[in-house]
């Protein structure tokens, strides 16, 4: 789909189309509907992000406490979204090994325990060493930095979501 197709889409369909790319916040994307016409890609992520940050903290700790746990586990239990279990499985999420599925269940209740909501990475840009590298120094960052960070990742996440529902401008002109 390109963006002019984006701009005509009754809001129903938007949210259809569009109301995962931050994970389980369709409630995002309704409120960004009203933000149309988007003049690109670019735009409608700009007014995504804008909406993010517009949030009070409460509400940005909201959208972490939606987020899946990376344990690998839930990768069979099939209680994950397409988009989420897709990109575990691209991280390599799927072929952890006994210990390592131990040691990341341990970091994720560690870090669950400390900051009070689920430890969030753009999974498709990481590996599963860069993972439990990233959530073992994260944990010891100071709260307002983690949650800083773990939004940016949630950015990242609806980046890539975004870059495979619409094509960018540059290859409409081929
Ligand atoms: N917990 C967590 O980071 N989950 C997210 N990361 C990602 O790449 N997809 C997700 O659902």
């Amino acid at each position: 789909m390109d963006i002019g197709s984006v701009n005509y889409l009754p809001y129903e369909d938007f949210v259809d189309v569009f109301g995962n790319v931050v994970e389980k916040c369709p409630l995002i994307t309704a409120a960004v509907w009203s933000r149309r016409p988007f003049s690109s890609l670019a735009d409608l992520e700009a007014s995504i992000n804008d909406f993010i940050d517009s949030l009070p903290e409460s509400g940005k700790e909201g959208i972490l406490r939606v987020h899946p746990d990376l344990t690998g586990r839930d990768l069979q239990s099939e209680t994950l979204t397409r988009e989420s279990r897709e990109e575990q499985v691209q991280a390599g999420l799927d072929t952890l090994t006994t210990a390592e599925v131990s040691r990341m269940a341990r970091l994720n209740t560690e870090y669950k325990d400390h900051f009070g909501f689920p430890f969030v990475i753009c999974a498709r840009m990481n590996n599963k060493a860069t993972i439990l590298r990233q959530l073992e120094e994260r944990l010891r960052n100071e709260r307002t930095i983690e949650r800083a960070c773990a939004i940016d990742e949630v950015k990242k996440i609806c980046h890539l979501r975004l870059q495979g529902l619409v094509v960018p401008e540059t290859s409409n002109k081929l």
